[in-house]
């Protein structure tokens, strides 16, 4: 049997996408004017879809072979037949969101790559330039009318952590099952959400024809969770080879957090304005092999394993209120209710007081101090053989206001405190710098425009990810990196974060779109908003 190579996501060869059409067209004619009616309209009118129609599809997939060998792979007619026809609908935002949440979900749960049938104007439009870096990241340039105006820079990532299936998730972490209003898999919220959401964005934008004054680009990386060392910094590269210095940068990094942060009245949309910086320290013990029936008195895994121990016990100092976590306080002060108030607002007094509150729990611990976590350990090949080796790999993340030789040096000297344990770094960089925040700041600005124009009575202040980015490589293209995702977290969802039962809410979703469509907007207006006139 001849097996043709061909990609499965083939608009042209795809006969799902012709019941799509007949789906839409037969809603569309009804004219839902509500979820609930979408959703009853859109049950109803697929379960009409004939058997017969099915088999004609099926049937005239010869025809769709040849059409496809003739243009030499590229599309068709019967693509373009498809995609001329979505362009005559009058989309409402409302009913665009809707099925831009129906390919998300498409998306998670059939393909591992950005398919051009998801975002045929993106693909299409001679404003947009696209192009793959190092074969799988992908860099688009959305040129605008007026090339004297700096560009910006959109980041997200396509590459997630693993799943695994026997890990409890609620529904298959691949699945892209949708459950009581969220969309669930590995990716919602790191970082495939952000992808969609930016992409539905700029299709949509495109499709009612607006035009950009400002041009921007848009990377897609497709390795950030193992440093980005081929996406983000090759994308980075080629920038710089073509000269170009960008007004912002804005990546994934925080959010907007609601119950996270104790005695906060209401949710609070944090941009964070700088990064911690981490370092990877590889612990080992070696000794030589012995039978199990006359150990030594200390063996390699117990010698490392009390290092590790003093590691978890020692926490590093707290430095709460000396990083940029100290502005993103002092910021929401007025917001916390009495006596935190008070407190916040004197940091100079009551720092060490607050830290010690805020050690107690993991997320926002992370602010207070260089975090140390012992993520794997290894050691020993049989039951009855004393462990030659050992080794144990130690995760830090290090607080802006210290540097990477600092926490070396503090390891080394006084927390792991036993020669015998051979220390090595496996990487290490600092914290980032801060990026500017004042009223003439016109990426932090925009950026707060864009969820105030969302969220009017929205609490908006600079903040600090307590995790790493890709942004971290675009330092010298830009002095103005900010990482913020418009999602609305509550408790228990940072530990979602490369945990079980990763989930969107629509919500969630549909306000990426509208958060990236506003902004593009923003990104044209000719003045930044008037910060006295500021609620917050
Ligand atoms: C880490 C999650 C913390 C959750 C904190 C509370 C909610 C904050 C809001 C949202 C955003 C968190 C975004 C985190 C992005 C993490 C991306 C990531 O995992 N990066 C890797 C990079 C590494 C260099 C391999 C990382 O381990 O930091």
């Amino acid at each position: 049997m001849n097996v043709l190579e061909w990609p499965s996501q083939s608009p042209d060869l795809n006969p799902i996408e012709n019941l799509w059409k007949d789906l839409k067209t037969a809603v569309h004619k009804r004219s839902p004017s509500n979820l609930t009616e979408l959703e009853l309209f859109c049950k109803e009118e697929w379960a009409k879809m004939s058997v017969s129609r099915c088999a004609n599809l099926v049937e005239s997939y010869p025809k769709r072979f040849a059409a496809v060998i003739a243009a030499k792979g590229g599309s068709t007619k019967y693509y373009f037949m498809l995609y001329e026809y979505l362009c005559t609908l009058d989309f409402s935002v409302f009913y665009f969101l809707k099925i831009m949440i129906i390919r998300v979900m498409y998306h998670f749960a059939f393909t591992s790559q950005l398919s051009v049938t998801s975002f045929p104007t993106v693909f299409s439009s001679s404003k947009v330039k696209h192009e793959l870096v190092a074969n799988y990241s992908h860099l688009f340039w959305v040129q605008g009318s007026r090339p004297e105006l700096q560009p910006y820079m959109l980041l997200a990532h396509t590459d997630v952590v693993p799943a695994s299936e026997d890990d409890a998730w609620e529904v298959p972490p691949f699945s892209g099952d949708e459950k009581d209003g969220f969309i669930y898999g590995r990716g919602t919220m790191d970082d495939k959400g952000s992808v969609m959401g930016i992409l539905a964005a700029l299709e949509y934008i495109l499709m009612k024809g607006y035009t950009p004054q400002r041009g921007f680009y848009i990377g897609l990386g497709h390795d950030e969770e193992v440093h980005g060392l081929n996406g983000a910094v090759n994308i980075v590269r080629l920038l710089k080879e073509r000269g170009v210095k960008l007004l912002f940068v804005l990546d994934e990094g925080s959010a907007i957090l609601d119950g996270i942060l104790k005695g906060l009245d209401g949710p609070a949309a944090l941009i964070a304005t700088s990064e911690k910086g981490a370092t990877v320290l590889k612990l080992s013990v070696s000794m030589p092999p012995s039978h199990a029936s006359m150990p030594p008195r200390e063996t390699t895994i117990g010698i490392l394993a009390a290092a590790v121990k003093r590691l978890e016990e020692n926490p590093m100092k707290r430095l709460f209120g000396l990083g940029p976590e100290g502005g993103m306080f002092e910021h929401l002060a007025h917001k916390f209710r009495f006596p935190l108030n008070f407190v916040m607002s004197n940091l100079w007094l009551f720092a060490p007081l607050i830290a010690r509150i805020m050690e107690r729990n993991e997320t926002t611990n992370a602010f207070v101090r260089t975090t140390t976590a012992v993520t794997m350990f290894n050691a020993g090949v049989k039951e009855n053989v004393i462990a030659s080796y050992a080794e144990a790999f130690v995760n830090m993340r290090i607080h802006s206001a210290q540097t990477l030789k600092e926490v070396h040096s503090v390891q080394r000297w006084s927390t792991v405190g036993d020669p015998r344990v051979k220390i090595e770094v496996v990487y290490g960089f600092d914290p980032l710098p801060i990026s500017p925040y004042d009223e003439t700041s016109f990426g932090f600005q925009i950026i707060k425009k864009t969820v105030l124009d969302m969220f009017p009575s929205m609490i908006v202040a600079p903040g600090m990810c307590i995790a790493n980015t890709d942004s971290r490589h675009f330092k010298d293209l830009s002095s103005s990196i900010y990482r913020f995702t418009p999602a609305i977290y509550k408790p228990g969802d940072a530990q979602r974060f490369h945990g079980i039962n990763e989930r969107t809410s629509r919500e969630n979703y549909e306000g990426m779109v509208q958060f990236f469509f506003r902004l593009f907007q923003n990104c044209d207006i000719k003045k930044l908003p008037d910060v006295s006139l500021d609620h917050n």
